[in-house]
């Protein structure tokens, strides 16, 4: 099966409280929340796809060394496998606004499971809630 390497960010506030996204109208999977990140392109290192999606997205810039990986996604779609690399980052310059037309939230770890997600990103939230607690 086709694999695609999607790498994300769970941005973490001073309250603990961590950034979600509604994927937009007109969008595959439109009306779920995710994580803020995107399609590794052609050539392109994981780490700075991230930097580059975290700008394009939500208009913050992002230093290399403020992203530390906490875990990754591995789920069978129908026609596709997404590996998805989750970083956390608690640091970053600007506030994050929506870029692209999506819903942003900021919602604690244990109320992630109140807003329909992916299916491939049910099994990151125990590690968050053990990152940052509920
Ligand atoms: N950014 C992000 N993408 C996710 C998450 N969970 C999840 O299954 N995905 C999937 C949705 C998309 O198929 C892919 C990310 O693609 P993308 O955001 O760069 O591009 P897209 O929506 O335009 O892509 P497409 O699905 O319409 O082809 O990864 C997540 O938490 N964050």
């Amino acid at each position: 099966m086709r694999m695609v390497l999607v790498v994300a960010c769970a941005l973490i506030d001073a309250d603990g409280r961590i950034l979600i996204a509604q994927r937009p109208e007109g969008k595959s999977m439109a009306g779920l929340w995710e994580f803020p990140g995107g399609k590794v392109e052609a050539g392109e290192r994981p780490e700075a796809c991230l930097i580059r999606e975290l700008s394009e997205e939500l208009g913050i810039s992002v230093k290399e060394e403020c992203l530390a990986p906490l875990t990754f996604a591995s789920h069978a779609y129908e026609d596709f496998h997404l590996l998805m690399p989750l970083y956390v980052c608690r640091r970053w310059q600007g506030t994050p606004a929506a870029q692209e037309g999506q819903t942003l939230k900021w919602v604690r770890a244990g109320k992630l499971r109140e807003f329909p997600m992916p299916p491939a990103d049910e099994p990151l939230i125990p590690h968050l809630i053990g990152l940052v607690g509920v």
